[in-house]
């Protein structure tokens, strides 16, 4: 009797996670080897047809309602079900699959990776917004459905590999490692007017537009320390951040008795994703292999939060918890937003989150559920337009 395929849905497909993540797939079989229930994407609807029509996907959704009949019209004929719009995307991923992966950039990712979570399918978590806005919701609904919570972020994925779960207690530091971005050696007044281009231009991954400025302000950081509270955070625990300009060392754990273990690869997020797909088995992937001759040094200096105040205000919000997660990244979201419009500068990035922060912090609620999660993103998005006037 042949085995059933192993069942698959990939949200925000069209994205740089997603092709990564199909990718892997078609390394390890693709169609022959998986039964894709859904692709999504928003704008790119072109690519989401071609990837519904490579693997042969039950279900292609967009995000936007407005592209709903051009997508209908590339793929008709091919039996391919469509299908548009936010309850879309959740209606997509509650269909029964073994293993999702949640890509779609910012907060809008939650609501359909929560509802994968809830139908009890391994959650390969590359959308970072989820845990640091709905803090344990994403957790809990995982628990509760019976399912997996695969971290997929380059740095978590790395800390998950070299976790002692066994020794829990053994733990003392988590070390996260951040390449510093591509101003990494810039002043604060060089900083002052850099465009959104040179803001993307990632010294060392290919990434898309946001996560890819947030690595330049340092905040891709800062939600990569709340949401490595999020994950492996335990009293007595150290969470640390080192820069490491060459994105080599993905992050380490330090352990009592003095050991360090660290996961290092080459920048090819193929390596995560395949290992949350294969988890627990490692499957072969043709990442590019490191060359130790070659690189011959690995760098480490201590951030500076004088010119990068986004890991102050994570460790703020850490400390603060609760909801303070959902308003540093809604805040973050708009002045982000704004900064790629070119209607505020760089600086203001991190000037808009924290005026946010000190203005909403005070006032939210300690008991939360997801109501209160997206009433805090909302108000940290219009605190953070009020700011920038
Ligand atoms: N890229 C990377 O290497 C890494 C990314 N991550 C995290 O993974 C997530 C995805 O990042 P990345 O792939 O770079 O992002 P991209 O911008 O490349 O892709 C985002 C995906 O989400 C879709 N999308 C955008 N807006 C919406 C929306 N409002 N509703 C539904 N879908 C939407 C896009 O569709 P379309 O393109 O069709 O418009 C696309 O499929 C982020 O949370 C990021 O922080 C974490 C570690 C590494
Ligand atoms: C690939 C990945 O996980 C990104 O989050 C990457 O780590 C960004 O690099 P820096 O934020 O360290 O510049
Ligand atoms: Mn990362």
């Amino acid at each position: 009797m042949p085995q059933p395929k192993r069942k698959l849905t990939v949200l925000g497909a069209t994205g740089s996670i997603g092709v990564s993540t199909l990718d892997v797939i078609g390394h390890l079989g693709g169609a022959d080897a998986f039964e894709v229930v859904a692709l999504t994407g928003m704008g790119n609807v072109a690519l989401l047809a071609e990837q519904a029509k490579s693997v042969n996907a039950r279900l292609a959704v967009t995000a936007d309602e407005s592209r709903h009949a051009e997508l209908k019209e590339r793929l008709a004929g091919t039996g391919i079900e469509t299908a548009a719009g936010a309850s879309a995307l959740v209606e997509a991923a509650e269909r029964p699959t073994d293993w999702l992966m949640a890509g779609i950039v910012g907060v809008a990712g939650l609501a359909p990776t929560l509802a994968g979570a809830k139908q009890g399918a391994t959650v390969a978590l590359a959308n970072k917004e989820c845990l640091v806005s709905a803090g344990h919701l994403l957790i809990d609904a995982v628990a509760q459905a019976g399912g997996t919570l695969l971290p997929v972020d380059s740095e978590h994925n790395a800390i998950f590999q070299v976790l002692d779960r066994t020794q829990p207690d053994a733990v003392e530091r988590i070390i996260l490692t951040a390449s510093g971005g591509p101003f990494r050696d810039k002043s604060v007044a060089e900083m002052r007017n850099v465009t959104p281009a040179q803001a993307a231009a990632h010294p060392n991954w290919s990434m898309g537009l946001k996560i890819s400025i947030d690595s330049a302000s340092l905040f891709n950081k800062a939600l990569e320390m709340i949401e490595a509270d999020r994950l492996f955070g335990a009293p007595g625990r150290e969470l640390e951040v080192v820069i490491h300009p060459q994105s080599v060392i993905h992050s380490m754990v330090g352990y009592r008795d003095g050991s360090v273990l660290a996961q290092l690869g080459s920048p090819d997020m193929r390596t995560a994703i395949g290992y949350a797909l294969g988890w627990p088995e490692r499957p072969a992937l043709p990442v590019e292999r490191l060359d130790f001759a070659k690189l011959a040094r690995l760098d480490f200096r201590a951030p500076d939060e004088k010119r990068f105040p986004a890991l102050r205000l994570a460790r703020e919000a850490i400390a603060h918890g609760g909801l303070a997660g959902a308003v540093l990244n809604g805040a973050k979201e708009a002045a982000l937003e704004s900064f790629i419009a070119g209607r505020i500068g760089f600086l203001r990035i991190a000037e808009v989150v924290e005026a946010a922060m000190e203005r909403l912090l005070p006032e939210l609620p300690g008991k939360f559920g997801i109501d209160e999660v997206y009433a805090a993103d909302r108000a940290a998005r219009r605190a953070a337009e009020d700011v920038m006037g």
